[in-house]
């Protein structure tokens, strides 16, 4: 029997691209399309066993909360996280002992490894930045992948017991050196053309190390999200980044 999945945020592009791809896979059926005044109930989620969350970062954690109180497992996609409302998702879960809820920062196979990656090569450069691309279009920065490609730097460099990174910067009026995320510069483009990149810099005396994704097409998204739904019924509780599930 095919497994019933719902989308909320159904009219907006990842929504597009999510449901698309829902409708176009063997043992899926999109059974709910949501969106912007749609109340999330059981009645609404029609027989969803699970919920795909693409919204906004101000719309996401009442969402889930909503998802979680209908049982039904959650798969979002959706930025703006803090520890505060992830602390928020796990103690509704705890009242509900068996739904699942996978929160990513991003889906694409290419910028999970790049986040994997750049925490494996934190240790071993001095300097390390963070410059993400974008299309106009997007309503928050810096985007959730890149705060998380900075925190998992900054952790690394914590376990590996470095200090903070070289730089002689004494004014800087305009915020040109980017955001500073635990210690790591963040530097946000957006840019008409583009989709969703990445670049992570390292360097060193004599030497840099680039690594870099670029998701061209949202189609990129969708086989994270397919992993996600597969996997969610058999991970109760908050699971974080997909790097979890692909044990990275
Ligand atoms: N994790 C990942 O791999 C990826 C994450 N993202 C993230 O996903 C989110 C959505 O991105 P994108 O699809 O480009 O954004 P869009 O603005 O294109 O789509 C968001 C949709 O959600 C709707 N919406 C707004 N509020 C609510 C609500 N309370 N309940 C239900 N639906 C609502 C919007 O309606 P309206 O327009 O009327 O407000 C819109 O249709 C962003 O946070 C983005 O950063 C994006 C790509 C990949
Ligand atoms: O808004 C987007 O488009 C994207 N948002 C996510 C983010 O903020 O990291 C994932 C991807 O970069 C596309």
């Amino acid at each position: 029997m095919a497994m019933k999945v719902a989308v909320i945020g159904a009219q907006g592009r990842m929504g597009h691209a999510i449901s698309a791809g829902i409708e176009s896979t063997d043992g899926l059926e999109l059974v709910a399309r949501l969106d912007a005044g749609d109340d999330i109930t059981a009645e609404s989620l029609n027989g969803a066993e699970v919920a795909v969350e693409f919204t906004r970062p101000d719309a996401t954690l009442g969402n889930v909360l909503a998802c979680i109180d209908a049982g039904v497992h959650c798969v979002v996609g959706t930025t703006g996280w803090t520890d505060e409302s992830l602390a928020q998702v796990k103690e509704r879960l705890a009242g509900t002992p068996g739904t699942g809820v996978i929160i990513a920062p991003n889906y694409a196979l290419s910028a999970v490894l790049a986040m994997a990656f750049a925490a494996r090569a934190a240790a071993y450069f001095e300097s390390a930045e963070v410059i993400e691309l974008h299309h106009p279009n997007k309503v928050d920065a810096p985007s959730g992948t890149a705060m998380t490609t900075a925190k998992h730097i900054a952790q690394a460099r914590r376990d590996a017991g470095m200090g903070a990174m070289p730089d002689a910067t004494e004014t800087d009026p305009h915020g040109a050196r980017g955001a500073d995320i635990d210690g790591v510069r963040v530097h946000a483009v957006r840019l008409r053309g583009l989709t969703a990149h990445e670049e992570i810099v390292f360097g060193n005396p004599g030497e840099q190390l680039t690594i870099r994704t670029d998701s061209f097409d949202r189609a990129s998204f969708y086989p994270g999200v397919l992993l996600a739904i597969r996997e969610v019924a058999n991970r109760p509780g908050l699971t974080y980044g997909l790097d979890r599930i692909m044990d990275l």
